[in-house]
């Protein structure tokens, strides 16, 4: 089956999940839109180079039309955050946008997912549900897909194991507030504790690495401006998870209501990810502390929605 992928914001941030896209052989046609026409063209031209060394992918700069039939619009347009600035203090201007582009999307919108990935990705994933009218399974935000992939690093590199052995979650805001899930973080079935033990080096500092990881994206930013490879690599194994129908367990972002009292926000549960986009939210059991800490970063969440006009 063809399948049609289109990034909206050729920036940084969507070039290099085009880029990511190309090199993963995920589709048959990947779309570039951006309010600045020359930007999307340049990168699909630069991208479309080296097709032939990946396989024929049909890569171009697009229009909204182009929507019609993808099946996935992945939305990376927006301002990002400059050094200091918190991914909330971009919502009002990101706000903007998603209302903007959401309205030209619809027009040819026929199914699909939705793939949210501008910052504050949860606020953003809740204004595109609330201004598209779409279903809930359909609109996804990258969420801490990207954070969970930071803790498993880091964790991987701290108990000396390959990072794809370590099961670790980082749940609620992508952003500050968001909440590691240490009570169940494990390696080879057992307890990232209990790992430690066994391999013979000491058991992590959880505040220690919390911080390096909830840190992370500013220390990033403030190097180099912005930070684009590491979510575009967990764009990709979103996308895989969708166009394979893989249902692969995911932290994404999605509509949440009735969540240990929890209303309609959207934050990071782990959830089961396929074609249909989000398939099932998990319940996993959680520390009384990480369950009342989640909490909290709903409630920051709810208010900035309330914040937003949402
Ligand atoms: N969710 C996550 O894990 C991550 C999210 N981000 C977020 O991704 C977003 C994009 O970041 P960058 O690519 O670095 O920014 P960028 O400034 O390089 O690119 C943004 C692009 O959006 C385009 N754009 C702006 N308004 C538009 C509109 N109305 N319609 C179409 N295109 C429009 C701009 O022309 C520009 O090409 C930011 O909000 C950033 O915070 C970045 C990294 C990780
Ligand atoms: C910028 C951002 O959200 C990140 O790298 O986590």
């Amino acid at each position: 089956m063809a399948v049609k992928v289109v990034v909206v914001g050729a920036g940084a941030v969507g070039a290099t999940v085009a880029y990511t896209l190309l090199t993963a052989d995920l589709a048959n046609e990947l779309v570039l839109i951006d309010i600045n026409r020359d930007r999307a063209e340049g990168e699909a031209m630069d991208i479309a180079d080296g097709t032939p060394f990946t396989g024929p992918v049909r890569i171009y700069a697009g229009d909204y039309e182009d929507c019609r039939d993808a099946l996935i619009v992945i939305f990376a347009a927006g301002a990002n955050q400059r050094p200091g600035e918190t991914r909330l203090e971009l919502a009002a201007r990101n706000v903007k946008v998603v209302r903007d582009v959401m309205d030209r999307l619809l027009r040819y919108w026929n199914g699909g997912v939705l793939l949210m990935v501008t910052n504050p990705v949860d606020v953003l994933t809740y204004a595109a549900l609330r201004f598209s009218g779409l279903p809930e399974n359909a609109v996804i935000g990258s969420g801490t897909v990207l954070d969970s992939a930071r803790f498993r690093y880091l964790l991987s590199r701290h108990c000396r194991v390959d990072g794809r052995n370590v099961h670790a979650y980082v749940l609620g805001e992508h952003g500050d507030s968001e909440v590691f899930v240490w009570s169940r973080a494990a390696i080879a079935g057992i307890h990232v504790d209990d790992f430690c033990d066994r391999r013979g080096v000491p058991r992590p500092d959880r505040q220690d690495l919390s911080e390096r990881v909830r840190r992370a994206a500013a220390e990033i930013i403030a190097r180099k401006g912005a930070t684009y490879y590491g979510v575009s690599l967990s764009v990709r194994r979103i996308c895989e998870a969708v166009v394979r129908d893989q249902e692969s367990v995911l932290t994404v972002s999605g509509l949440v209501d009735g969540y240990y009292g929890v209303t309609d926000t959207a934050f990071s549960l782990p959830t089961i990810v396929g074609r249909r986009g989000r398939v099932k939210v998990l319940d996993i059991p959680l520390a009384p502390e990480e369950q009342q800490a989640l909490c909290y970063s709903a409630g920051i969440l709810k208010q900035a929605q309330r914040d937003n006009g949402l």
